[in-house]
Parts: C-alpha cells; sequence; structure tokens
C-alpha cells in the first residue's frame, strides 16, 4: 500500500504557542527550559496529530526554533566571527543573536540578513560565508529530534536542507563563490548522515528546492559532486526533494543523482509526472506531491487521482508515497479550530491537519478500499457546487472587467508634467521627509482591538481610541516637522487582513497563523469569491487625519499584487484576474480619497517582487499582468495628485524595468540594511521619478544617529538628483516601539534639515 507522509508542519501552534514562549523569553520573562519544553510539547502534539490523521510516516527537524536555514548554518558551524563571543557564553543566545542581532553586555551585533523562501511570505536569515570557511558539526539537533521522535514511538524521517541548496542560499561576504565551499561542507554532512544510520534512521530527507530555478553548469556540477560523495559514504536512504514548481531542464538531474527516492511538487507542476516517471530509474520511491501546501482549498479528486493512478500503474504501491507538495509551514494547522465559519464555506478548505487526512483518504482509494472511493466523489461533488455557492460569481465585477478600457491604466499627463504641477500644489521643501505608514502598534492598541472584536469594548469606545491614536501621530509628526504626514494605520491588524475584511469575496479565520519570519506570524484572509468594494475602506480615517492638520496627509493602501500575494487565493480563476479584479476595487478607493481632498496617496507593492516566477522564462508575463494591475489601481487621477508607492525585502535588478513602468510619482524602498547598494539598479537604469531610499533600519531596535542617516544620504544624493530624493525610513514602524521611533525620526528630520543647508550652500 502507499505510504502516506509529508515533508514538514507549522510550529509557531495552533494558538501560537512557540511566538508566546519566544517572546516571553526575549523579554527575559521565562528561561530558556521554559522555551524548550513548549518546543518539545508542540513536536509531540504535531506528530501526533498528523500520525492520528493518517501519516504513516513523520518528519523530524523540520521543526524550528526561529528558522530552519539558520539551524542548517548552525548546525555545520557557519557562525560569523561576531557572534561567536556570545556562543561562548550560551549557545541559545548566540543563536538568537544571529536572528535578531544583539545589544547586550558590551556587545552590539547587528542581525543575519532576512529574505524571502523563494516566492513565499516565509523569510529566511541567510548564512554569512567566506573564501576558506571551515565547516564541522556543531551540536545533535537533527539526532536529537531523531530519538525524541522514537521515544514517542514515531520512526522519523530526519529532514535537511540539501547541501547544494544551502550553499546556493548563501552568500560570501567577500564575493567568492560560494559553491566552491562545496567539498569543506560535505565533510561533516556525511557525518551526521552516518550518525542517523548509527541510530536506526531508515530514511533521510534531503530538501534541494534550488531544483527548480534556472541553475548554470557549475551549479549542476556540484548537484552531482555532493550527491556522488553522499551515495560513497554510510548514510540512511535519501528521499531528494523538490518543491515549489517543476524540475523542468533540471529533471535529467534530479533523476540522474544517486539517491533512493525523488519528490516531486505536482500541485504546481502536475505536467511533469509523465516525463519523471519516464526518467525515474528502476527501484527509486516516487514521493507525489499532490495535495497543495501552498494553500487551503481542498484537493479536487479529478485532478488528483488521475495522476496518482498513472504513477501506480507505472511503478506499483510500494514505491509509490503521498504527500503534500512542499512543506505544510505556509498552512494553518487546523480547520477544525475555526468554529466561527459557517460550514458551507468550510467545506472546500483543508489546512495541516485536514491535508494530511486527504492523503489518508487518497491511500485508501488506491488500495480499493470501496468507502475512500465514495469519500473522494462526495468531495469532488461539493467542489463542485461551490462554484455556483453564493458570493463566488458577481456579475457586476465580470462586466467591469470585461468592459475595462485600456485607458484605465494612464495618468492624465506623464511623470515631467505631473511633477511640475505637484510642486505648485504641495509646495513641499526640497528633500522632503515622510514615514512608510504605520506607527507603534502597541499592546494597548492590540488589546483593545482583542476586546472590541470579542464584544467587551463597544464601537464608540473603540473608536475613539482609535481617534486619539491618530491625533497623536498627527501631532507628533508636526511637533518634530516632518513634511508629508501619516494617519499611522492603528485601525489595521495587518495592511492586506485589514482590506480583506472590507471586500466582498474575502473570508477570514480566526486562528489562520501562518509564520512570516521568528515569531511574527501573519493570518492571510482568503479569496473565496470575486472582489468588489462595498463601501470607502479608508477615506474616514485619512480624512479625520486630515482634517488635524494643513500639512498634506498621505492615504495608505495595501497594492493588488501585495494584496494577492499575501491571501489564499481562489484556484478556480487565474491569478492575475482576481487581481484585476482587486485593483478595480482598490481605484475605486483611490478616487474616493482624491475626492476627499488627499492629495498624496500611497499604494504599497512590498510583494512584487516575491511574486515573480521562480523560472526567468515566466517573468515577463507576470510583470506585465502586475504593472498592469498597479496602474489600473493609480490610473485617473488627477496630475496634481501624487502617487507614491513602497517596496521592501526586494532585489530591483531584475525588476526595475517594472518598476519603471508602475510609474509612480514617488517610490520609498528598503536600503539601509544594504547601506544603498539597493539603489544600484534605479542609478543604472537612470529612474526618472522620485525615490526615497530607506535611512532607518526599522526591523531592528537600534536607533542610528544624525550622522549615520547623513552618511547613507551623501551616498545616496552622489547617484540621484536632489529633485528626486524624499527622506524616509525603510518600512512601517508597526513592529518599533514609540521611545526609539521617537529618537530615530527626530534624527531623521535632523538629517534631512543639515541636507538642506548643504545643497543651499551650494547653489548659493
Ligand atoms: N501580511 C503581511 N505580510 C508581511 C508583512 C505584513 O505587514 N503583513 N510585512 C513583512 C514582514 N512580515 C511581518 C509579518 C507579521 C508582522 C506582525 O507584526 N505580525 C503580528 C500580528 C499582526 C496581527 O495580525 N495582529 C492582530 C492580532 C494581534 C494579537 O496578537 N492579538 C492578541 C490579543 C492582544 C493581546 O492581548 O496582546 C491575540 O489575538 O491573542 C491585531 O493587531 O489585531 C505578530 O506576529 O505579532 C510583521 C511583519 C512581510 N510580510
Ligand atoms: N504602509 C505599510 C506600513 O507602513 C507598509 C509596510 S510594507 C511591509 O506598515
Ligand atoms: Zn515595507
Amino acid at each position: 500500500m502507499s505510504l502516506v507522509t509529508y515533508s514538514g508542519f507549522p510550529r509557531i501552534g495552533l494558538k501560537r504557542e512557540l511566538k508566546r514562549a519566544l517572546e516571553s523569553r526575549w523579554r527575559g520573562d521565562s528561561s530558556a527550559e521554559t522555551l524548550l519544553d513548549t518546543a518539545r510539547m508542540l513536536r509531540k502534539r504535531h506528530w501526533t496529530l498528523a500520525a492520528q490523521a493518517g501519516a504513516d510516516v513523520v518528519p523530524c527537524n523540520d521543526f524550528s526554533l526561529y528558522d530552519h536555514v539558520l539551524d542548517t548554518a548552525v548546525l555545520f558551524d557557519a557562525i560569523p566571527s561576531r557572534y561567536r563571543p556570545v556562543f561562548a557564553v550560551d549557545e541559545l543566545d548566540g543563536y538568537f543573536a544571529m536572528a535578531r542581532g544583539h545589544k547586550r553586555d558590551g556587545h552590539d551585533l547587528h542581525a543575519l540578513e532576512m529574505t524571502k523562501w523563494f516566492d513565499t511570505n516565509y523569510h529566511y536569515l541567510v548564512p554569512e560565508l567566506e573564501a576558506g570557511q571551515r565547516f564541522a558539526l556543531r551540536g545533535n539537533k537533527p539526532l536529537a529530534d531523531f530519538l525524541e521522535a522514537r521515544e514517542l514511538g514515531f520512526q522519523a524521517r530526519p529532514v535537511l536542507l540539501g547541501p547544494v541548496s544551502f550553499l546556493l542560499l548563501s552568500k560570501t561576504v567577500d564575493g567568492s563563490d560560494r559553491v566552491a565551499l562545496l567539498d569543506a561542507l560535505l565533510a561533516p554532512y556525511i557525518d551526521l548522515l552516518g550518525q542517523l544510520a548509527d541510530a536506526g534512521a531508515d530514511w533521510v530527507q534531503l530538501d534541494e528546492p534550488c531544483l527548480v530555478l534556472d541553475l548554470d553548469d557549475d551549479d549542476r556540477a556540484a548537484y552531482r559532486r555532493a550527491y556522488a560523495a553522499l551515495a560513497a559514504a554510510r548514510t540512511p536512504r535519501r528521499l531528494l526533494a523538490s518543491y515549489f514548481g517543476a524540475l523542468g531542464d533540471n529533471l535529467a538531474l534530479a533523476a540522474s543523482l544517486p539517491v533512493d527516492g525523488l519528490h516531486v511538487d505536482l500541485v504546481r507542476a502536475p505536467e511533469q509526472l509523465d516525463a519523471v516517471l519516464d526518467a525515474l530509474p528502476a527501484c527509486l520511491v516516487l514521493s507525489a506531491g499532490v495535495v497543495d501546501g501552498r494553500n487551503i482549498w481542498r484537493s479536487r479528486p479529478e485532478r488528483v487521482l488521475p495522476l496518482l493512478r498513472k504513477a501506480q500503474a507505472r511503478i506499483g504501491d510500494e514505491r509509490l508515497w503521498l504527500a503534500p507538495s512542499c512543506s505544510l509551514l505556509h498552512v494553518p494547522i487546523d480547520l477544525g479550530a475555526e468554529t466561527a465559519l459557517d460550514t458551507k464555506r468550510r467545506a472546500p478548505m483543508a489546512f495541516a491537519r485536514q491535508k494530511v487526512e486527504e492523503l489518508r483518504v487518497y491511500a485508501d482509494a488506491l488500495a480499493g478500499l470501496p468507502e475512500a472511493h465514495a469519500a473522494l466523489a462526495a468531495q469532488q461533488a461539493l467542489l463542485d457546487t461551490q462554484a455556483h455557492a453564493p458570493g463566488v460569481v458577481d456579475a457586476g465585477v465580470r462586466n467591469r472587467l470585461r468592459t475595462l478600457s485600456p485607458q484605465a491604466t494612464l495618468r492624465r499627463s506623464a511623470y515631467p508634467i505631473r511633477r511640475t504641477t505637484q510642486a505648485e500644489t504641495l509646495a513641499l521643501p526640497p528633500l522632503p521627509t515622510t514615514t512608510i505608514g504605520s506607527f507603534p502598534q502597541t499592546d494597548e492598541l492590540r488589546k483593545a482591538r482583542a476586546a472590541h472584536r470579542a464584544g467587551k469594548l463597544d464601537d464608540a469606545a473603540y473608536d475613539n481610541l482609535l481617534k486619539a491614536e491618530v491625533e497623536r501621530v498627527v501631532r507628533f509628526q508636526e511637533h518634530i516637522g516632518l513634511d508629508v504626514l501619516v494617519h499611522g494605520e492603528p485601525e489595521r491588524n495587518d495592511m492586506v487582513e485589514y482590506f480583506g475584511e472590507q471586500l466582498d469575496g474575502y473570508l477570514f479565520t480566526q486562528l489562520g497563523w501562518v509564520q512570516s519570519y521568528g515569531s511574527r506570524c501573519v493570518k492571510p484572509p482568503v479569496i473565496y469569491g470575486d472582489i468588489a468594494r462595498r463601501a470607502a475602506m479608508t477615506v474616514h480615517w485619512s480624512s479625520y487625519a486630515q482634517s488635524l492638520t494643513d500639512k498634506p496627509m498621505k492615504g495608505m493602501l495595501t497594492g493588488p499584487v501585495t494584496m494577492l500575494q499575501w491571501s489564499f487565493v481562489r484556484d478556480d480563476l487565474p491569478r492575475e484576474t482576481v487581481c484585476r479584479q482587486m485593483a478595480l476595487a482598490l481605484r475605486d478607493e483611490v478616487h474616493d480619497l482624491e475626492a476627499a481632498g488627499i492629495d498624496v496617496i500611497q499604494i504599497d507593492e512590498p510583494a512584487l517582487r516575491e511574486g515573480l516566477p521562480l523560472r526567468r522564462a515566466d517573468w515577463p508575463v507576470y510583470l506585465a499582468w502586475a504593472v498592469e494591475c498597479f496602474r489600473i489601481t493609480a490610473g485617473g487621477v488627477r496630475d496634481a495628485t501624487q502617487i507614491h508607492t513602497h517596496m521592501c525585502y526586494s532585489e530591483f535588478n531584475d525588476i526595475i524595468e517594472a518598476v519603471a513602468a508602475m510609474d509612480a510619482d514617488v517610490i520609498s524602498i528598503e536600503t539601509s540594511r544594504s547601506r544603498m547598494e539597493l539603489l544600484d539598479a534605479f542609478v543604472r537604469f537612470r529612474y526618472p521619478n522620485g525615490i526615497g531610499p530607506g535611512v532607518y533600519d526599522i526591523h531592528s531596535p537600534r536607533v542610528p544617529d544624525t550622522a549615520e542617516m547623513l552618511d547613507l544620504l551623501h551616498k545616496a544624493l552622489a547617484v540621484l538628483q536632489p529633485e528626486q530624493l524624499w527622506i524616509n525610513p525603510d518600512c512601517g514602524l508597526k513592529t518599533r516601539g514609540w521611545a526609539e521611533v521617537e529618537l530615530a525620526l527626530d534624527h531623521m528630520v535632523a538629517s534631512a534639515r543639515q541636507l538642506r543647508g548643504e545643497l543651499a550652500a551650494v547653489l548659493a
């Protein structure tokens, strides 16, 4: 009979137990032991849950206290020297110093860089390597997890990030070739695999997601060398796992590697099954990733069963494993906890637990169990009726999209004309200062929102509290002398969920948390139907904030691509269609803001880069619709209305033409961690519009001083026109405390004043 398994489980816990335990430890309110106890409790709970749901084999070492790439770096002792003194005192403090920076006991260490895990909203820590880097086995996390599982009665399969993907996801600090470090890295990998074999592990899973990317010959050679070396050593049987896309031109490579099993993603790339079966050497196990590890919809038996039957016919039951397409890290844990959702809406959905249950049913169906067949037929019937459920199709939206004029993407005039008009109407000083939107989300705010939601705080009281917060934010900005103000976004739980709550076509979960980085989670809202705006969403707050000040108040919206990227999206329409619906809804909001007298409107697109397809060949199509959607949102406003956009976590070289084609009047970007390196793409491209390279790293509790910001600004002025330059932080301030924000923004305004003085002196 085919075996049911999965390659990784969410770590944070149904009620975010890990988040609470981490943050409590970081505050110093609890001991390391307490944190480790919570982690152990979660692993046990999750293994038990998965086994009860029908998994035959569970993975181990998929759990992490912060991030699995960081775990791998520490496991192989790839620890930059600056952190070593902290490790020398305490291993766990050292680990968290790499994750979050460390300012204590005379140390002032910045964290490792954080970046997107492929095209997901999960962020990993980028290992820092250097030429001549040495690796050694440090600690025994995978082995300890394996033994812990066995103690509980599970013969688990340890999961490791494979050596080649580990190197490809790392960076070298000296610009040397990271793949050249492979041979040095293989020795401790082999040690570890030997230890696991000695301990009785029969399989190990080596994750090599980079196999779905465009690889060059050196990368391919590295794969061959690495896996030949592992095959020559004593190891458990090796399952090579690819996910997030098709193996494509790397299929021959993957199938030629000396391993014992291959995992492929048949959700993103069902079409690869024939080629995979043709290429799969005899005796290899095929782990078929047939239910979606990236989305929350039940699988469609009419799509999945033919794939499984074909595989079964070709290789038999013993060599066929059933699994989700990728780790379940990217979905919430248990739909059963969503008691507030009505059963009709809940029926077509599946979270991690339900996905394992689905796999069990497929395995039983392959084994010929009649009740499994009946269950799958019922599931298919349910999904078919879903297409006609209320709210799924909105004829008005469909019609509006069908008849949308191409003119909708156009501004009235070209940028140089808009620029002049805006200079006259806004009358801003040179080098205008602004912020990215959010101000600190204090405990008080979050508690009040929770109380409001629970019915313990009435609408009026909640509204008053938010109004008072907006007023505080406005007064503060006036006091320190910022030029373009914001209202601070205190009314928003999250920049995506907040808008989702006000749009038709969306539904929400109570406990649908997904880890974004470390202890930070998001609760992606679910798009199940056509998107339409019921009423204005932000005009009330922006107008109120504008009424408090004579300075321009910047309206604040989340852009269509980011709304899509950070939601769970229906799978019965092309993503670009859903995105166009979103763009139309947001366009109406832009117009309403303009009509209400808001002259500056920011449309955030921090996830535009994240949505870029993993294969270069697929970029142009995506970028074309992504840019079009932004332009639909911003299109049609008066020349005098200044459209801003904001992007963080982005490498711009690949997308600079698309960014320019968005034609926002001003873009703010994250640049301070890279010390303005991210500006290079804009400079090379001679990006003509306004640009605000961030001068304050808001991810760190560290407050930069004025001189540090001036230094960054001088760097920017060396390559940009002074008329282009805006001064702002890297991103929103919601995760920071007021004390830090007050100081940092004060320093920022001081740096702007000084720079204006310098410029005036040059011109005089
Ligand atoms: N969707 C999304 N993706 C993003 C970002 C983003 O802002 N949004 N930013 C980038 C970085 N990623 C981030 C992801 C999450 C957070 C973040 O701060 N998340 C918060 C939760 C935000 C939220 O939904 N808050 C809700 C719920 C808050 C809460 O925990 N309430 C308590 C009750 C309050 C209390 O008593 O303390 C509870 O439910 O138990 C609210 O404010 O209403 C967290 O993990 O702490 C920040 C950055 C990239 N991806
Ligand atoms: N306007 C948003 C904020 O300031 C943009 C955040 S981008 C992740 O929080
Ligand atoms: Zn941002």
